[in-house]
């Protein structure tokens, strides 16, 4: 008798920007206690999960080559902490993973986090397991501390390393122009260079996220634009200079404000609306401080399945290159 094999299943992870970062001190296993406000935006990898015979992992699109293909792809570190999970071993898994990325990588924007959790998502599906959402959110908090908000997306409180998520009430969309820089930043380098700074100095901090929270209830991307904060952006700015130089340049371009993505090297800039944010896009583009510059919108949904008739060709977002 033939086996049934299950149909592939792709899903749309989104990228995050933290609207508001704020960094405190240094536990004991080396994380950070953090408070942060993540947004979910429409720039996303759209990852599908096959059964095969030849195992692994293919990526295209943003950052290919320099993404691993190995057991070292977040992707794949989703399969086998999901096969651990419900006791399949993991070279039984028969899993392919192809990944579409968008997002940039070591950009700053949960790139890998997002494919991870489109992993968890697909592989529940596939495997056709009996997973509630929250057993998904407890094992990727395993994989990384952005990997639990790629799973729920919107806009949410995240704390304790970034893991711990409430839901945070967001009016209206908010149109976003993102540079990409031309290489990535190591996220733990980032947060090294910070514990430096705080060292020898007094960086910025940001306060508390009240007033940014109630701004976005207000859904007035003016008010927003006011609060938007990184601490991690001197950090990011002091590893990579020209950052400096971006943020300046998007806001001549006519954004409301620009911030450091996370640990960077991304800048995201908010905008009035989708027409502006275009506008803001093309001139930046010309300016040639960054690789490439995007659009984008949000909140968007955490990871969710695409297949079927919720699967349009995905078609390539509006983009510039510099
Ligand atoms: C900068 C942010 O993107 C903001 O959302 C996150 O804090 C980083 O999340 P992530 O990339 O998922 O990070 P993880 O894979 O969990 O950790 C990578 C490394 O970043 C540093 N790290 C991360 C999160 C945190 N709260 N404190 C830290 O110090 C640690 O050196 C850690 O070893
Ligand atoms: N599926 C994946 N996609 C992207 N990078 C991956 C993946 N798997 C492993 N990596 C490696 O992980 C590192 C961090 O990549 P990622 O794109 O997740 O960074 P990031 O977006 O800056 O992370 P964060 O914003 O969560 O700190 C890269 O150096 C990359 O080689």
């Amino acid at each position: 008798m033939l086996a049934v094999v299950p149909p592939p299943v792709t899903v749309r992870a989104p990228s995050k920007i933290n609207l508001h970062l704020g960094i405190g001190d240094q536990r004991s296993d080396g994380y950070h206690e953090i408070s942060t406000v993540f947004q979910a935006l429409s720039l996303s990898d759209d990852v599908t999960v096959a059964a095969s015979e030849e195992p692994g992992v293919d990526v295209q699109g943003e950052g290919t080559g320099t993404i691993p293909r190995n057991s070292d792809n977040l992707a794949w570190r989703a399969v086998r902490l999901l096969a651990e999970h419900v006791g399949r071993p993991e070279d039984e898994s028969g899993v392919r993973v192809m990944i579409r990325k968008e997002i940039p990588v070591a950009g700053g924007m949960a790139g890998g986090s997002a494919d991870a959790a489109a992993v968890l998502l697909g592989l529940s599906a596939l495997w056709d397991l009996d997973v509630t959402r929250e057993d998904l959110g407890t094992l990727a908090g395993k994989l990384g501390s952005d990997v639990p908000f790629a799973l729920s997306g919107g806009t949410a409180l995240g704390t304790g390393r970034g893991d711990q998520l409430v839901p945070v009430l967001s009016r209206h969309t908010f149109h976003w122009v993102l540079a990409f820089d031309n290489r990535g930043l190591s996220t733990p380098k980032v947060y090294g260079e910070l514990d430096r700074l705080r060292a020898v100095g007094d960086p910025p901090r940001v306060g508390s996220y009240d007033p940014l929270v109630e701004a976005l209830a207000s859904g007035d991307p003016r008010q927003l634009a006011l609060l938007l904060g990184n601490d991690l952006q001197a950090a990011a700015v002091s590893l990579r200079s020209n950052l400096r130089r971006t943020l300046r340049a998007g806001v001549e371009a006519g954004a409301l404000a620009g911030v450091v993505s996370g640990s960077g090297p991304t800048c995201a800039f908010l905008c009035t609306d989708g027409d502006s944010a275009v506008e803001v896009a093309a001139q930046l583009a010309g300016a040639g401080v960054c690789r490439t510059v995007r659009v984008a919108h949000g909140p968007v949904h955490g990871a969710r399945i695409v297949d079927g008739e919720d699967s349009p060709e995905p078609t390539p977002p509006p983009q510039v290159h510099a």
